[in-house]
């Protein structure tokens, strides 16, 4: 199986992110690309709570959403819409962020609201607040393709491994993580946590990420590390898309997932343990 990762720059103009992702759509596909597969919020990267309230919308009037449908029926190719910045209708106006999986008809096959809230801060210059725009999601989302089933997450539910073993014993073969890392916890954490995911599950691990300096960001553009990565069962970086966006395309011999489970069958080896003991 052929894979093509797209990587990007988002801006926060869904239209001319739109744009972008569907020219790279079709370059992955002219490649022979069979699964492609976008990062985290393709559709906005915005700090403008304001903004993001006038051009985003429902799911059903997501203009993103209907358009790559379209070229995804056109083309014949299965699609990983990493996530989307969706309108809910809920009260309190939080948006969801919304992974999609479409078929090659261009129907929707499923569904992943991003379960863990990015609340964190960093440095006194960087901090991130995402409860407070987006609305988490609360179900496992394991999706059947012809390349086994998917198990669909989001960036900063890759800090929580037992998500991952969770899917993997559903019976995922393929992860997929779409992102829009920061630089510095890139830097220190994005491989070697998508590496360990892959090997504790002995599934492959499919990463595509946003990269470099946002537009739109006023005084402090947003900045995000790149390096959409995919990695095999067993551990080995396939592929690594470094800082620049574009399309990467890597083939995945899909037996290695049964070869890497012989080896280390430890996905069969969960014993029960005890609660941890209070101080001695
Ligand atoms: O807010 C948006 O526009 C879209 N959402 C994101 O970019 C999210 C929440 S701020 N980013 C992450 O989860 C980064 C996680 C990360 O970098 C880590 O775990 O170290």
């Amino acid at each position: 199986m052929r894979a093509g990762l797209l990587q990007l720059t988002a801006s926060d103009d869904p239209r001319q992110n739109l744009e972008v992702t569907e020219a790279l759509l079709r370059e992955a596909a002219a490649g022979g690309a069979e699964l492609v597969l976008t990062p985290e919020v393709t559709n906005i990267i915005s700090s403008s709570r304001a903004h993001q309230h006038e051009v985003l919308r429902r799911e059903a009037d997501d203009l993103t959403l209907a358009r790559l449908r379209a070229v995804v029926a056109e083309l014949g190719v299965w699609l990983l819409i990493g996530s989307l910045a969706l309108k809910t209708g809920d009260d309190d106006g939080r948006f969801a962020n919304r992974s999609f999986l479409i078929g090659p008809d261009g129907g929707i096959r499923a569904r992943y609201d991003k379960i863990h809230m990015f609340d964190v801060t960093l440095t006194d210059g960087e901090s991130y607040r995402e409860s407070a725009g987006f609305r988490p999601g609360e179900a496992l989302v394991c999706a059947d393709t012809p390349w086994g089933p998917l198990g669909m997450t989001v960036c900063y539910d890759l800090r929580f491994p037992a998500l991952y073993r969770a899917l993997a014993q559903a019976g995922a073969r393929l992860l997929t993580v779409p992102a829009a890392f920061t630089v510095p916890t890139g830097r220190a954490h994005w491989e070697v946590l998508l590496r360990a995911r892959a090997i504790e599950t002995g599934c492959f691990v499919l990463a595509p990420a946003q990269c470099g300096t946002h537009p739109g960001g006023g005084e402090t553009p947003r900045r995000t590390w790149g390096h959409s990565l995919v990695v095999a069962p067993w551990g080995e970086v396939l592929a690594d898309a470094g800082e620049a966006p574009g399309v990467t395309l890597v083939d995945l011999d899909l037996a290695l997932v049964d070869s890497a489970r012989r080896k280390v069958p430890s996905l069969q080896h969960d014993r029960p343990f005890s609660a941890a003991p209070g101080p001695a």
